[in-house]
């Protein structure tokens, strides 16, 4: 087991948004979190990874995590192959080249449009060498191309034996175990 999640209740802003979830991922789980805009599916991810505290409930991480949202961890003023190879715990050329990322190696992360950015947070997620990856709306802003790259990261690490949990209002490919919040 990758990871364990039991009675898990998040207040936020005054408002209970969820409450007795319970998550356990094992190896090539996939774990689709769905539900309308203000649902809690970015902060049950970010509760996961440990960066915000459930109200209730306990989670046991037996593996690293590794989580892309829209808070793209990069030196805006670096170029995009120097301020991934700062942060990158692996090798990252191999989801550099999966992503369509290697022509964008010279261009500042601040001038990127936002398929490009969310495509460098993806490569970051994916070259972070942990067992379970978080992705928040990773489908947002991907072109056709991009967006097939994804299916197959994803696939790959499923078959490597990883877990991936999304927060998506987009169908991704492959099979999904789908969590709806706010019902
Ligand atoms: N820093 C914060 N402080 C207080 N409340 C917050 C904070 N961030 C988010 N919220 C609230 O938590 C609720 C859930 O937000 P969250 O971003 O988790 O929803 P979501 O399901 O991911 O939505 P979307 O589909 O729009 O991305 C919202 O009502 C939001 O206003």
């Amino acid at each position: 087991m990758h990871l364990a999640a039991e009675g898990l209740a998040l207040e936020r802003g005054g408002r209970l948004l969820f409450q007795g979830l319970d998550l356990a991922l094992a190896a090539s789980d996939g774990v689709a979190v769905t539900g309308p805009n203000g649902a809690g599916k970015s902060s049950l991810l970010r509760c996961l990874a440990g960066l915000l505290a459930p109200t209730a409930g306990r989670i046991h991480r037996q593996a690293q995590l590794a989580l892309a949202d829209e808070r793209l961890p990069l030196d805006p003023e670096l170029p995009l192959a120097r301020a991934l190879a700062f942060w990158a715990a692996g090798d990252i050329s191999p989801a550099v080249n999966a992503l369509g990322l290697a022509p964008l190696a010279e261009v500042p992360v601040r001038i990127l449009s936002s398929g490009q950015r969310k495509r460098a947070a993806l490569a970051l997620a994916a070259s972070a060498e942990a067992p379970v990856w978080l992705l928040d709306e990773p489908l947002n802003a991907l072109d056709a191309p991009s967006a097939r790259a994804l299916d197959r990261l994803i696939a790959e690490h499923r078959e490597a034996g990883g877990a991936v949990v999304v927060a998506t209002h987009q169908p991704l490919g492959g099979e999904w175990r789908r969590l709806e919040l706010g019902r």
